[in-house]
């Protein structure tokens, strides 16, 4: 497979403050790929920056092998889809996808047959065949985004850039839009590189999941690799499945405010520590009384509260020290525990299953 995208040392300042940090990135072509990022880690100024609306301070963008950071956006061949939409109120769903074509710089399509297959196979490559001739008002927000996305892919970019393409919808739309957004791009076998801040979107969605972190990407990665293996605690943190502590390595355990944890066969990762990390669905609740095996570690935990997320129950638990822990059990796995306020409970862990960064 062919790299679509090839960034090397991309810096960008603004004033004092650093957005990028020296950015080397290389993207495959046919591939979903997402970004992830906290907020201001400059997710929005790396896509502005490949979609050419903003020029890097140093660096080059090299688009299927050739630099282009001279060539201005609208001549890059690069789809860029926005979260508020961007669409034209006063044209229809057909106008608004067939507007790109009909008013580009240099060949713009004047032939009404061509212009009209081109507009109608999109239409039905995105599921929008019926509501060609409906005004983009009185259509509903998943459709809106669909028109979005088509008004982006009839041009036939090279490269298409998705900034939270999915932040405006509801929680049950957004879910369905992501196997659709899945499913349009491997029909097209274009790249899609998909801006979230939402690490489940994220690694939902991207065939390599790329994190970025004040300007620098953290981790690129499968998202099984990211979910498993992040590379520092900064990483571990944005996916916000992990519990972290703090501490140092003492011969044979991991010490720190929260307790000393015996260290078993698990990895030892190179990246930002020191830091241990335990995720929270790899963590039991037992009673206080019931002794750890020697494979496993535990700390004594007040229960604080429960909150129910579909098909999980997170409960927290504050340890002595006031950090609070988080357990994640699945319902399909076992029935929720009715744990009691302030009641002391043991958490443990298996040794090997704990992250170590050392
Ligand atoms: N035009 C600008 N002028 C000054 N500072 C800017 C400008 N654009 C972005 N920044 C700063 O650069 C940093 C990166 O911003 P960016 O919008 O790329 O982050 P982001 O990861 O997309 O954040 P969010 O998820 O909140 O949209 C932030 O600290 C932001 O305040």
């Amino acid at each position: 497979m062919t790299d679509v995208l090839h960034l090397s040392d991309i810096g960008k300042s603004y004033g004092d403050l650093q957005a990028l940090g020296g950015i080397d990135l290389t993207i495959p072509g046919n591939a979903y790929v997402s970004l992830l990022g906290p907020s201001g880690s400059g997710k929005t100024t790396l896509l502005r920056v490949i979609a050419g609306f903003e020029q890097p301070d140093r660096g080059s963008v090299r688009l299927n092998g050739r630099p282009i950071g001279h060539v201005p956006a609208h001549r890059r061949g690069i789809g860029f889809v926005f979260q508020n939409f961007a669409l034209f109120p006063h044209l229809s769903v057909a106008g608004n996808i067939a507007y790109g074509l009909e008013n580009r710089e240099t060949g713009a399509l004047t032939d009404r047959a061509v212009l009209r297959r081109k507009v109608g196979a999109i239409i039905d490559l995105v599921g929008l065949l019926g509501l060609e001739d409906r005004g983009v008002a009185q259509i509903s927000g998943g459709q809106r985004q669909r028109v979005a996305l088509a008004r982006t892919l009839v041009t036939e970019p090279h490269l298409v850039l998705l900034d939270e393409p999915l932040g405006a919808l509801d929680a049950n739309l957004r879910a369905r839009m992501r196997t659709e957004l899945r499913q349009i791009r491997e029909r097209l076998g274009v790249t899609f590189l998909h801006v979230t801040g939402s690490e489940s979107e994220a690694l939902a969605m991207g065939d390599t999941v790329l994190v970025l972190d004040r300007g620098r990407i953290a981790q690129a990665a499968d998202a099984d690799t990211i979910y498993n293996r992040p590379a520092s605690p900064a990483v571990a943190r944005f996916l916000n499945c992990y519990n972290l502590f703090d501490g140092a390595v003492d011969g044979e355990a991991f010490v720190g405010p929260a307790g000393r944890f015996a260290i078993g066969g698990g990895p030892r990762l190179p990246g930002g520590g020191p830091a241990y990390a335990v995720r929270y669905d790899r963590i039991e609740v037992r009673p206080v009384s019931a002794p750890p095996a020697p494979d496993e570690v535990r700390v004594e935990a007040a229960f604080v509260a429960s909150e129910y997320s579909g098909a999980a129950v997170n409960a927290f638990f504050a340890l002595d020290n006031g950090q609070v822990v988080e357990v994640e059990a699945h319902l399909s796995h076992r029935p929720p525990a009715d744990y009691a306020p302030q009641q002391r409970y043991g958490l443990v862990w298996k040794r090997d299953r704990a992250l170590l960064f050392a």
